[in-house]
């Protein structure tokens, strides 16, 4: 199964219509891949808090699977026609979703190949303590997980990638891989590496994790997008600028590793607290 990470710059100069249709057109090009995957909130920015708002979108047409004027936010309805012009699942990172409650949720999109919005996940971990997403968006509570023929994928976003039992409950649930799009920053770029790579290792997973290049609301992004296979080993990594990365995966080799290494088999649950 071939995987296409597209790293996008997010840069203030270019509009969010253009980056839009660039991003459109990059996943087109993607045609020959089974799996594309997009970063987290690309067409505002991860950190452009003051956009979220005004750019959220609806969605809940197409979750109660109503198929006529479904997708009815600006990026899916593109992102759905780029997968199904190019015959592929499409994660198509994040957007920022307003919900039937009227909250804004940091929400994720996988299309299948006939442009169908087959899952969402609302991010469960928001980022910023005290400010900016944490206080501006509602947080999910509802594990994903999507079965695509070949991998079953658990979905992840930016800062989940710190929260290790997110994604134990992801492989408890038939996940083999891990997909996480980021808008990571490069101040803390030796914890997104670091951290891919223990999800991988730890959950004898892939791990393909997609973040953004370039700066937005004067927040360097960390790139290095990185694609892990279930041993831990790096299959590539992306520098800082706009970059695509693809990979193969198989299948076989989360069984594989395993059955050799068989770690998860050994977890001991509900442990004793410390006695006082
Ligand atoms: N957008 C994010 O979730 C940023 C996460 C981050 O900067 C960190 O975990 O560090």
């Amino acid at each position: 199964m071939r995987a296409s990470l597209i790293q996008i710059d997010v840069n203030p100069d270019e509009s969010i219509n253009s980056r839009r249709r660039r991003v459109g057109s990059l996943v087109r090009e993607q045609r020959g891949s089974d799996l594309v995957v997009l970063p987290e909130l690309w067409t505002v920015g991860a950190f452009a808090y003051d956009l979220f708002a005004d750019e959220a979108e609806t969605l809940d047409g197409a979750r109660e699977g109503t198929r006529e004027g479904a997708l009815d936010g600006t990026t899916a309805r593109e992102m759905s026609e780029a997968a199904r012009e190019a015959g592929v699942w499409l994660h198509a990172g994040s957007v920022p979703e307003r919900g039937a409650d009227g909250v804004l949720y940091n929400t994720s999109l996988v299309f299948s190949p006939d442009g169908e919005l087959a899952h969402s996940y609302r991010k469960i971990h928001r980022f910023g303590f005290d400010k900016g997403e944490a206080v501006l968006m509602g947080a999910g509570s509802q594990l994903v997980t999507a079965a695509l023929p070949e991998l079953t994928l658990g979905l992840a976003t930016c800062y989940d990638l710190r929260f290790p039992e997110l994604f134990r409950g992801l492989v408890d649930a038939g996940a083999q891989a891990f997909v996480i799009p980021a808008g990571w920053p490069e101040r803390r770029r030796a914890h997104w590496t670091l951290l891919a790579r223990a999800r991988a290792v730890e959950n004898q997973a892939y791990v393909l994790a997609c973040g953004t290049g370039g700066t937005h609301a004067g927040v360097e992004q960390a790139g290095h997008s990185i694609a892990v296979d279930p041993w831990g080993e790096v299959l590539a990594e992306a520098g800082p600028g706009e970059e695509i990365l693809t990979v193969d995966l198989d299948p076989a080799r989360v069984a594989e590793t395993r059955e050799v290494f068989p770690a998860l088999k050994d977890r001991v649950l509900g442990l004793e607290a410390p006695k006082r």
